[in-house]
């Protein structure tokens, strides 16, 4: 009997090339694809360039413009400075001249790459896929391995379709019984991530498991998948099931007819084996989770709604007592206040964690026939121009515009604030994203993390709301 295997394991295994070292912890890795953007590709095409080394697989890669291209609701190509345009420019010209298939700002198919790609069915289980971005990850939600990649990877990826890798130790996460009506994938990740820190799945590549999870969407897996990498993980895996089969079966660019069946049959197995070892494993109890809403400076800085503002005098580390000091000082809050009491200036529901039709169903629900707090600026950023036709098909856009959203082209948009959307300094945001680093979006905004619904709970009220009180 060959010894039992993680799913993460198997994933690595399949795809070596050959070892590296003597235990096999350093690999050479075939990586079945990857996606590029404006942002992070140019240096790797500029190596490439130099070099005068070709793609080996032109065909395995897709561009897509996402990072700093505008949202205005009317489309051109006009870009919001000098530098975007010309990182766009560039881009452009890379994906011309190697032959790889481009969604630019005016393309059918542009969005945030994490949105793209498994949305055209290029995301599919037992796959590795390496690009230049940190939220790859979110493709673990298909029994595939995404992890990100710096620029010299990515241009080591791009001629030869491999990569130097170094093994994670596989750490297990089961998410037990039934989540609470109103509570979301978003807080299972947050409320994972607020017990472990930022940096608790350092090293590890996690597997998520548990009924909890199975009762999840596939949209529901992705978002905590993408938002994993904050608590450190660069790997994560979920088992694909029948629900994985159903998104994946009729996407454009998924495998049709008898390559389908082969393909499902190839899917099966991949699984982690019972007696498989893990590093480490936690549990956590669904139906304990409540909506949870970040109060500082970092993704762990997370509490449930009904909570208060932490007291730092509390903290008996004198470094976390620092870093919480800090945090609340930049977040303008004091200890002790209930969090249902701060009072926001801006909405912004998108990002790759959390603008997916799904997403927007969600916020939709909740601002259906309401009006957003005056004084509130609030928006709606679509994950990818599909996700804003099938939107607009079901008419979410107008309860989004009657409610007093502005509805916007896709993009990553103040999710990161490159582009013209952005916080001024002091203004504070409920954002359906997943970083609330210091002026992540805009200097000296101030970032409140936490699910869409939870983001349009906010917007309607003007304060940050548990969405079960509306
Ligand atoms: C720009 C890119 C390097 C970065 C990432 O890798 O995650 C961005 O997408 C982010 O979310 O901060
Ligand atoms: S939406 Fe945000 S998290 Fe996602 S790729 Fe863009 S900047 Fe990164």
């Amino acid at each position: 009997m060959p010894d039992p295997r993680t799913l993460y394991d198997k994933l690595v295994d399949s795809h070596t090339i050959r070892w590296l070292d003597e235990a096999g912890q350093q690999v050479l890795l075939y990586v079945d694809r990857t996606v590029l953007n404006e942002y992070t590709s140019p240096q790797a095409f500029t190596g490439l360039r130099e070099a005068g080394r070709e793609v080996w697989r032109p065909r395995a890669a897709l561009g897509t413009v996402d990072h700093v291209n505008p949202t205005a609701p009317r489309r051109t190509a006009a870009m919001p400075d000098e530098q975007a345009a010309r990182q766009t420019e560039y881009f452009e010209r890379n994906c011309r001249d190697f032959g790889i298939e481009l969604f630019d700002i005016l393309h059918e198919n542009q969005g945030i790459e994490h949105v793209v790609m498994p949305e055209l069915g290029l995301v599919l289980p037992g796959m590795v896929i390496a690009a230049g971005d940190s939220h790859t990850t979110t493709y673990g939600a298909f029994g595939a391995l995404g992890f990100g990649i710096g620029t010299s990877d990515i241009e080591h990826y791009l001629a030869t379709q491999t990569l130097i890798y170094r093994r994670l130790r596989p750490m297990r996460v089961i998410v037990n019984d039934t989540l609470a009506p109103g509570v979301t994938a978003k807080d299972i990740v947050m409320a994972l991530i607020r017990e472990i820190g930022a940096s608790g799945a350092n090293g590890y590549a996690v597997e998520f498991a548990g009924a909890a999870i199975d009762a999840l969407s596939v949209e529901g897996r992705m978002t905590i998948c993408n938002m994993i990498v904050e608590g450190g993980a660069r790997g994560v895996v979920m088992a694909p099931d029948e629900k994985v089969l159903a998104y994946l079966q009729g996407r454009p660019r998924a495998p049709r007819g008898a390559a389908w069946k082969q393909a499902v049959e190839a899917w099966k197995g991949l699984c982690s084996d019972e007696e498989a070892p893990f590093a480490r494993e936690i549990a956590l109890y669904g139906a304990d989770i409540q909506p949870m809403v970040t109060w500082g400076t970092s993704p762990d800085q997370a509490l449930p709604i009904g909570d208060a503002v932490p007291d730092p005098t509390h903290e008996l580390d004198p470094n976390r007592r620092r870093d919480m000091e800090r945090a609340l000082d930049y977040m303008g809050l004091r200890p002790g206040i209930k969090l249902d009491s701060i009072a926001i200036d801006r909405a912004f529901i998108g990002s790759c964690t959390n603008a997916r039709i799904e997403d927007l169903r969600d916020a939709a629900s909740v601002v259906r026939g309401r009006r957003i707090a005056s004084g509130v600026r609030a928006m709606v950023v679509p994950g990818s121009s599909a996700v804003r036709r099938v939107a607009e098909a079901e008419g979410l856009d107008r309860v989004f515009i009657e409610a007093g959203f502005e509805w916007r082209q896709s993009g990553c948009s103040m999710c990161l604030a490159m582009n013209d959307d952005v916080l001024a300094p002091g203004e504070r945001c409920a954002s359906s994203t997943n970083r609330n680093f210091e002026g992540r979006q805009g200097a000296g905004g101030r970032t409140h993390l936490m699910s869409p619904a939870m983001v349009a709970a906010a917007a309607i009220r003007g304060r940050l709301t548990d969405t079960r009180t509306l």
